[in-house]
């Protein structure tokens, strides 16, 4: 069996709108919506793993605000457990490093992106805050 997959991921909010981010055709996943963050890497923290990958995704400064409950999923062909943390927007310009495409979106509409699996969970905890 394969293990499990560490992901960290952020619901960050920008002028009250939450950014979603769609991965590229080259992914896994591809095309689907998420929360952005990554895997984390050896003698790292969570928040250290999702300020990093946040910086190097999306070149952003995030606050951390809250840690809301992670997701167990398995996929077909691995399982990730997907940490989420909401934040809010701090500096830096948005630019694109990896994924396909951005919005910012407002709280009610988010469910209606093509989400990853694994983000439902968490997005309908978001949603019930
Ligand atoms: N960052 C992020 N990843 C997510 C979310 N939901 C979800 O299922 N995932 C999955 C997609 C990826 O397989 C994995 C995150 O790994 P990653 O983004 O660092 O890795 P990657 O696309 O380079 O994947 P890989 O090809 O290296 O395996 O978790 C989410 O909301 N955010």
């Amino acid at each position: 069996m394969n293990k499990t997959i560490k992901v960290t991921c952020a619901i960050i909010l920008y002028d009250n709108e939450v950014l979603a981010v769609q991965r590229s055709e080259t992914m896994k996943l591809p095309l689907k919506w998420e929360f952005p963050g990554g895997k984390i890497e050896e003698g790292e923290t969570e928040v250290e793993c999702i300020k990093r990958e946040i910086f190097e995704e999306l070149n952003i400064k995030i606050e951390i605000k809250n840690q809301l409950t992670p997701v167990t999923h398995e996929y077909p062909d691995f399982k990730i457990k997907l940490i989420p943390f909401t934040a809010e927007y701090v500096s830096g310009e948005l630019i694109l490093k990896e994924h396909a495409n951005s919005v910012l979106v407002n709280k009610k509409k988010l469910i209606n992106l093509d989400w990853a699996e694994a983000d439902l969970p968490i997005l309908q905890e978001y949603l019930s805050l």
